[in-house]
């Protein structure tokens, strides 16, 4: 075998590192990833987790950070080989203004660019979304397709605007000459609806359960198709494309790759089910209790109401009508393009993946008693 301090040459960037994707895919990098020398984990708010980490073989760096922030984003890249860049607003439920979404999601990914560009970085691996292709606004359904699958892309919400954006500036860095006259090498990871240990909607999705006294009722019918994606298979994606980039530049440099594995093609709920019926819920109807028009109102209400309410209290409940169309309409993806281009394959069987999100979700019980 190599000496290992010799194979152990490589510095990464996570920025995002402490967020639900981010800490997996940090987690993942280091038990995966040989080549791996520092780790830079960069992120707004960093989390205690940490700490355990620094004791181990490769050195792990915190960086408390904004991506806003050009200069501080600059410092952190410099002396990096790779950067994963999965920070980013999340918010689909109008938590924070437009303004903020664009500014951290497009002003901040643009930093990361020319941070990479001015200190000579190579090769960047941008954390995407389904949502830059769709569901659209006119809730036409896209069924198991792939990355050249045709379907209008029509985006008005914020946060799906404020990913394509990124998107389509890191598709378009790819080649930029950085610092030393290489070029930068990157490409976009465009997960579905990723669950598993950590996934705050899902963990809403049972205290609700709870309140209601074990139920939920269905509203979504259960022949609308959801995509969605282990994270432990879409940090694994992250930390594989990140290291055949390197070798495989011409063939990988500025594509995109939806994020896949062998999870069923379910409704949103009916899935979410796979995980909170072991854990004692029920989900109640086998078609939505309430008709499409009511659910439609009832979202158009609680904009008015988070309106009405933004001085007082920030009111932001999970139905509204962009989460309604999201969860109504069919989106899913059957591709095998990260195969065919990087060698992928999951990690994490289905039945794994059910189980570690199953325990996860019965750990989130033991601790809310
Ligand atoms: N959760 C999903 O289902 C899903 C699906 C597709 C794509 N994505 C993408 O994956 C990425 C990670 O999403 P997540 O679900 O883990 O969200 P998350 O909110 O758990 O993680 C995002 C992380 O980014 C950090 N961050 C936010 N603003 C920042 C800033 N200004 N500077 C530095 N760090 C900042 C947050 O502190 C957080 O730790 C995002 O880019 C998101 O668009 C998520
Ligand atoms: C009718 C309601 C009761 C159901 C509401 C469910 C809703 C909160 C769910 C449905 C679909 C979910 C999104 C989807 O899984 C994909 C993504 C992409 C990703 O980039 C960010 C998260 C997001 C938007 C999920 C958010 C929660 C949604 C809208």
């Amino acid at each position: 075998m190599a000496d290992s301090a010799q194979a152990q040459k490589l510095v990464y960037l996570v920025t995002g590192g402490c967020g639900f994707l981010g800490e997996h895919v940090v987690r993942m990098l280091l038990q995966q990833e040989p080549q791996l020398r520092e780790l830079r984990i960069f992120d707004l708010h960093l989390g205690p987790w940490l700490e355990e980490l620094k004791t181990g073989p490769v050195q792990v760096t915190a960086i408390q950070g904004d991506v806003t922030q050009a200069h501080e984003v600059a410092a952190a890249v410099a002396g990096a080989h790779v950067v994963i860049h999965t920070a980013g607003l999340v918010d689909v439920f109008g938590k924070t203004s437009p303004e903020t979404i664009h500014e951290v999601n497009v002003q901040g990914t643009r930093n990361v660019i020319e941070a990479c560009v001015q200190t000579g970085t190579r090769f960047l691996v941008y954390t995407s979304s389904m949502e830059v292709v769709g569901p659209n606004i006119k809730g036409q359904p896209f069924y198991r397709g792939n990355e050249n699958t045709p379907y209008e892309a029509v985006h008005r919400h914020p946060y799906p605007c404020s990913k394509a954006l990124a998107e389509q500036l890191v598709l378009e860095a790819n080649g930029r000459k950085v610092l030393g006259g290489l070029p930068l090498v990157t490409c976009a990871l465009r997960p579905t609806g990723i669950y598993g240990e950590g996934h705050q909607i899902m963990r809403d999705f049972y205290h609700q359960g709870l309140r209601l006294g074990g139920r939920l009722f269905r509203a979504i019918p259960a022949s609308v198709e959801h995509g969605r994606v282990y994270v432990g298979n879409v940090a694994w994606m992250h930390v594989l494309v990140a290291r055949e980039l390197q070798h495989r530049a011409a063939l990988m440099g500025g594509q995109v790759y939806f994020c896949y594995d062998n999870s069923p093609y379910k409704s949103y709920e009916d899935f979410n089910m796979e995980f909170l019926g072991p854990c004692g819920l029920r989900l109640v109807g086998t078609r939505p209790l309430l008709p499409y028009w009511l659910l439609l109102f009832l979202a158009a209400l609680n904009v008015l109401l988070q309106w009405l309410l933004r001085p007082l209290l920030l009111y932001a409940p999970l139905l509204n009508p962009y989460t309604l169309a999201m969860a109504n309409t069919t989106f899913t993806v059957s591709t095998d393009k990260a195969r065919r281009h990087f060698g992928y394959e999951p990690l994490f069987s289905w039945e794994e993946s059910r189980t570690r999100t199953i325990r996860w979700v019965q750990a989130v019980e033991g601790s809310a008693q």
